[in-house]
């Protein structure tokens, strides 16, 4: 792949782009339904090669070409780099569609259009839903490295990604990590005087100057997530699972401290401050909560869970930090372990079918009790028999290992889908809140283990339910700061449904902002 070196850009594409039509490409199947519409592993006909197809949504007719596309179009087309997704080419339908078994696709629309990537085989949020799934040390680091990487050549290139969460970390099986999803991306200027919206990034990956109305913003709004990605990497699970952006703020300053002119110079002017400042004392105690770090990743997580961002290190500086230079080091990407490819898609499926199984499996168990009452005396050989496991009866306990389930959507609640694409904006149901810790069926997925085999959250892969882990960030601890009843996020509520996290189409949110 051609990859242009930081600080220049490659703008000399192919003049045949848009020119292809889809019917170039076999669909093999469904690997994603994003808000942009559903994702398609596909073969190129002519090559044999294997991509990604991305259906660009337009439900909408008249709000025309969706402006996310737009710009993830424009943004990717001068991106190259090898931390880059690559997007290939864009195709066209012109007519009706099939789906991957050759059926209409039900799109009322006649045409359609497709972006066109290089195909990835998991994303880092899959990856390590995998059950038994363990990352090393020097795996962490060169997917950190590599994370760090790509997003300084964004910055550089003066690119904000606006969205950095694991589900939009692509892996392949040479160990290479991808940024992905450009659609909330944006150009920035140095001087940062643009008024940006501040209604970007992923809940639980949004930093506190965003939570906090601020507009006028630059790179280190993805350095937030990056340090939330690290923290969940280490941790095991991710560290702010807010289910709004109270309680996202709240989670936040339990751990990182209360901003304050003192360590936040200029933060009593952002426009929400007022509204969302402790009423009472709130400590750093982000050394003492992850105490059993690695002390260099410590540093270095610290340094990136900076509550003023104009103190928040950058990439460039992360990348030059002791933690990647100090044993174990970060390893090769391609000494890293092979694993079946998966998209969150599929394991979404098969954890509905397992879902299925178990209930027709209790139905079965309800209709004919067999623990009820104690078989007569003379039919305990035959009471013995129907006790047995019934072959195809999912036992207890003894979870199908998933060989390929989607690797994608790290941050996602495992629930039904909800309609938002944020966790924060309407949680599935079974989605795990701190204070409900161990009721949901939330996979206690560790991702990690640190050196010496100590782990560093509770527990190990249950494999089954939504990730988001029992007591999931929750506990730091302290109460609730005083949020305003009806604070600059109204209907922002306990029940999660707060009406600035980003809901089903993030166009009609976002198409009219910056
Ligand atoms: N190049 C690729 N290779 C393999 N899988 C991919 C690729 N691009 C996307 N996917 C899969 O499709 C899913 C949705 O893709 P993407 O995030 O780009 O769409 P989206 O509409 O922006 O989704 P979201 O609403 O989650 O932001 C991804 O999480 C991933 O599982």
């Amino acid at each position: 792949m051609a990859v242009t070196a930081p600080g220049q850009l490659n703008v000399n594409e192919s003049p045949s782009w848009g020119s292809r039509s889809v019917d170039c490409f076999e669909k093999l199947e469904q690997i994603g339904e994003g808000t942009y519409g559903q994702v398609y592993m596909a073969r190129e006909l002519k090559t044999g090669e294997i991509v990604a197809l991305k259906k660009i949504r337009m439900d909408n007719e008249r709000e025309g070409f969706p402006i996310t596309a737009i710009r993830e179009i424009k943004i990717l087309k001068k991106l190259h780099h090898e931390n880059v997704i690559k997007l290939k080419e864009i195709v066209t339908s012109p007519g009706p569609e099939k789906d991957e078994q050759g059926k209409p696709d039900g799109n009322k629309y006649k045409g359609g259009i497709y972006m066109v990537f290089e195909y990835m085989d998991h994303d880092l949020t899959g990856l390590a839903d995998r059950p038994g799934m363990r990352f090393s040390v020097p795996q962490i680091k060169c997917y950190m490295r590599q994370l760090l990487t790509g997003l300084h050549y964004c910055h550089v290139n003066q690119v904000l990604h606006r969205d950095i969460k694991g589900s939009n970390l692509l892996i392949d099986n040479e160990g290479n990590l991808k940024l992905a999803d450009f659609g909330l991306a944006r150009s920035f200027s140095n001087d940062h005087n643009a008024n940006l919206t501040n209604r970007v990034i992923t809940l639980w990956y949004r930093p506190p100057e965003l939570l906090l109305g601020s507009t006028k913003y630059g790179p280190a709004v993805d350095m937030w997530s990056v340090g939330c990605i690290f923290a969940e990497l280490l941790h095991g699970k991710p560290i702010f699972p807010g289910k709004d952006e109270p309680e996202q703020l709240n989670k936040i300053f339990e751990l990182c401290g209360a901003p304050d002119e003192v360590n936040w110079p200029g933060v009593s002017k952002i426009p929400w401050y007022n509204n969302f400042k402790p009423t009472r004392p709130m400590k750093r105690r982000i050394r003492e909560v992850f105490r059993h770090f690695d002390r260099h990743a410590l540093e270095l997580l610290e340094k990136m869970l900076t509550l003023d961002p104009s103190q928040r290190i950058s990439a460039k500086d992360a990348l030059d930090a002791e933690y990647f230079w100090t044993d174990p080091l970060p390893c090769d990407p391609k000494s890293l372990p092979k694993y079946e490819s998966s998209h969150e898609f599929q394991t979404k499926k098969k954890r509905q079918q397992q879902r299925q199984h178990e209930e027709t499996a209790k139905r079965q168990k309800l209709q004919h009790p067999q623990h009820a009452r104690l078989p007569p005396i003379q039919q305990s050989g035959q009471a013995h028999a129907q006790m047995r496991p019934v072959p195809n009866q999912p036992i207890h306990g003894s979870q199908q290992p998933v060989a390929a389930g989607p690797s994608h959507h790290f941050g996602k609640p495992r629930g039904p889908p909800g309609p938002g694409r944020y966790p924060g904006g309407n949680p599935p149901s079974g989605y795990n809140h701190s204070s409900r810790g161990g009721q949901g069926g939330y996979g206690n997925t560790q991702y990690a283990q640190g050196r010496g085999g100590a782990p560093y959250g509770s527990g190990s892969m249950s494999g089954a339910g939504p990730r988001g882990g029992a007591g999931g960030g929750g506990g730091y601890g302290v109460g609730a700061p005083n949020y305003p009843q009806n604070g600059p996020y109204p209907g922002s509520s306990g029940t999660g449904r707060g009406s600035n996290v980003m809901g089903g189409n993030r166009n009609q949110q976002y198409g009219w902002q910056q």
